[in-house]
């Protein structure tokens, strides 16, 4: 059993001469709550793909508890939970349906399912609407149910796209809370998010990647000695990082020219 429970080795994606992903390297411990982020296009959601066995890697592997996704899928896969951004639901299943549907694919036992799809959706305050079909769910509801199938067999990692946006503040609230929870347990979340707020609050460690590299990694200690600036909030580490700055100042510039024209 390797001591991580994610481990990636140059891993790389290429879409012609387009490098999506640049040779990464990263390990996460059990039990640790990292945070990805980084701008819209810097190469999030490809590198959670392909660490989840559903984008095939230019080069690179990512091992998942020691085994790798790509020569033993099924195995790897039994270890670990996706939610994507968008999750794709069944829409002629009810919230109900698709759990215990999720639950005979990882196969949880009855009585423990029963209880553990109870418990979840009570979490997340959709028990009253387990029993109607996905397509009329919102999406705030469909992401909770989405998250509910993906915490029903405990997965030893869990990886969630963006897990927050469409959640209402007490839904957000109660999963930050949970995800805490869990990882004390002993689970791993790989979590992408844009809201700083949340990464730096929950996160043991952050990773920021920008243009398909990865160009900071540390715990918000560690990323604040190395940008030398004590007190930084994520926020201006990130801005700083991925040239924000640039585009708050240009902001300020455009607010003062239509100031001064009016
Ligand atoms: N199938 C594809 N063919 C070509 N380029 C692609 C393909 N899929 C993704 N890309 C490109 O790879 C880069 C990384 O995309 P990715 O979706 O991983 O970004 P992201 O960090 O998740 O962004 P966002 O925060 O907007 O969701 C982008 O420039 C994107 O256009």
């Amino acid at each position: 059993m390797s001591e991580f429970a994610l481990e990636v080795q140059n891993l790389q994606k290429k879409y012609g001469k387009f490098e999506a992903l640049k040779p990464l390297n990263l390990t996460v411990k059990k039990g640790e709550l990292f945070g990805f982020l980084g701008p819209n296009g810097a190469g999030k959601t490809t590198t959670i793909k392909m660490m989840t066995g559903l984008l095939e890697p230019s080069s690179g592997k990512a091992v998942i508890g020691g085994t790798n996704i790509w020569i033993s899928p099924i195995e790897a896969k039994k270890k670990i939970a996706y939610v994507p951004d968008q999750p794709n639901l069944y829409p002629k299943l009810t919230g109900w349906e698709f759990l215990e549907f999720i639950a005979s694919v990882y196969q949880v036992p009855a009585e423990e399912f029963r209880q553990r799809a109870e418990k979840l959706l009570n979490l997340f305050d959709l028990k009253h609407r387990a029993d109607e079909l996905t397509e009329g769910y919102s999406h705030g509801m469909k992401q909770k149910i989405a998250l509910c199938g993906a915490l029903l067999h405990k997965p030893d990692v869990l990886f969630l796209d963006e897990p927050t946006v469409g959640l209402d503040p007490k839904s957000a609230k109660v999963l930050k809370n949970y995800l805490r929870k869990i990882c004390d347990e002993g689970t791993t979340v790989f979590v992408s998010t844009h809201i700083l707020e949340i990464a730096e609050v929950m996160c043991d460690r952050v990773g920021i990647i920008l243009g398909g590299e990865l160009i900071a990694l540390g715990t918000m200690k560690e990323l604040r000695e190395q940008g030398g600036r004590e007190g930084a909030t994520l926020e201006d580490i990130f801005l700083e990082l991925t040239g924000g700055e640039e585009g708050e100042a240009l902001m300020a510039e455009i607010s003062k020219d239509e100031d001064d024209a009016s």
